[in-house]
């Protein structure tokens, strides 16, 4: 189990240094544009999963999406003050 920060660094840390297999390195060469659709459809499976497949599901459904966003920020150089000064 890690925290919100915790993984954010350490896919800062995979996106120095591009240790081979990690589905992040290859998330972050794809691009925004598949990042994004990744984002979205975690984001549809989060609703389903809310509506549909109980709240397990759901959490697990929620950690993917914010495993992507985190994706989406490091491809577009954001830090975590970047997004969290707008809360
Ligand atoms: N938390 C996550 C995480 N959540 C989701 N995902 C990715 O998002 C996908 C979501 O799964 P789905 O079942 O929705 O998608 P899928 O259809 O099975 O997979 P795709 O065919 O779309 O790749 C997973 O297959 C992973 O590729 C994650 N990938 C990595 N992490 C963590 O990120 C860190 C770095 O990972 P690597 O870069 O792979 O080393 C590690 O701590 C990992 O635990």
């Amino acid at each position: 189990m890690k925290s919100f920060e915790e993984l954010f660094a350490e896919l800062g840390e995979k996106a120095r240094t591009r240790p081979e297999g990690s589905g992040t390195v290859a998330a972050l060469d794809a691009g925004v544009h598949s990042i994004g659709k990744k984002l979205v459809e975690e984001a549809a499976e989060s609703w389903m999963a809310a509506e549909h497949e109980g709240k397990e599901r759901a959490a697990e459904e929620l950690s993917q999406l914010l495993y992507h966003t985190q994706v989406m920020m490091h491809a577009l150089g954001l830090d975590l003050d970047d997004v969290y000064r707008h809360l």
